[in-house]
């Protein structure tokens, strides 16, 4: 069956148009509109209860809006689901492992649930884990690895599929800042490649001058538009801070 493609199904990135989403009567989305184009870091930054998490779990069809649009690498996330999850990775805020599994066997798991062909599972872990400089890790079991390099492992798993947009929900949670400073270097990287990024978090420090960036606040979307100049001469964070501030 054909359709006509919708101004989001145009974008071969990330597209979402109009959405919003209630929790009763708590609005945690209010008309949330933006675009991510391929080969762009894009930081969504929002405060805490901003509705990140709801974005994401919309993004990811955890949760699914009453209106509105998504559409991953150009498929409707509503009219063309399984296309459209197939194109997207994502990494969530909490990491789901198995500790006592290693690198390797977590991966070939996650690569079965995907439906990827058996045959071609070793060859697609392998380029995976080369992506994040992971390949030597193979071998070892999860519980072995520091923080990082768990964190490391689960980007390459995302990956494993080959997916147009990664989707990463405040990824450095509990990190130290060299294990931080190392995932936002590996993600700008994939940016870099290519990829369409979409990273969750409310830590203005993670955010580089030239990433686009969504400020989320109270479900909506205050400012958007290339760091640098979103925040002129000011420090990032003051910035934010002047945009999200609750006047007393
Ligand atoms: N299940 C729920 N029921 C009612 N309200 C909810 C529910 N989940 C989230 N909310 C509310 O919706 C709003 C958005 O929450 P959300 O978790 O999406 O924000 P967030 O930016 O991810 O925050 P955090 O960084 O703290 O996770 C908040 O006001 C929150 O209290």
């Amino acid at each position: 069956m054909s359709h006509t493609r919708s101004p989001a199904e145009a974008n071969p990135g990330l597209a979402v148009r109009e959405l919003n989403f209630h929790y009763g009567a708590k609005t945690a989305l209010d008309s949330v509109s933006f675009d991510v184009e391929p080969g762009t870091f894009c930081a969504l930054l929002g405060p805490n209860g901003a509705g990140k998490s709801t974005l994401v779990s919309l993004l990811t069809r955890l949760l699914v809006a009453p209106d509105g649009e998504i559409s991953v690498a150009g498929y409707d996330l509503r009219r063309t689901p399984r296309k459209a999850l197939a194109k997207l990775g994502v990494v969530f805020q909490q990491p789901a492992l198995d500790m006592g599994l290693t690198v390797r066997q977590n991966m070939t798991y996650f690569a079965a649930l995907h439906g990827l062909p058996r045959s071609a599972v070793p060859t697609r872990i392998d380029a995976a884990l080369d992506r994040l400089n992971m390949r030597e890790r193979a071998g070892e079991r999860v519980r072995d690895l520091n923080g990082g390099h768990r964190r490391r492992m689960e980007l390459a798993r995302a990956l494993m599929h080959d997916p147009t947009v990664l989707l990463l929900d405040e990824p450095t949670v509990g990190l130290d800042a060299a294990a931080r400073q190392s995932i936002t270097d590996h993600v700008h990287d994939l940016a870099a490649q290519g990829l369409c990024i979409l990273w969750a978090t409310h830590l203005t420090d993670e955010v580089r001058d030239d990433d686009q960036l969504l400020v989320l606040h109270r479900g909506q979307i205050l400012a958007r538009g290339q760091t640098g100049d979103l925040r002129g001469d000011h420090t990032l964070s003051n910035w934010f801070l002047s945009q999200t501030e609750v006047p007393a």
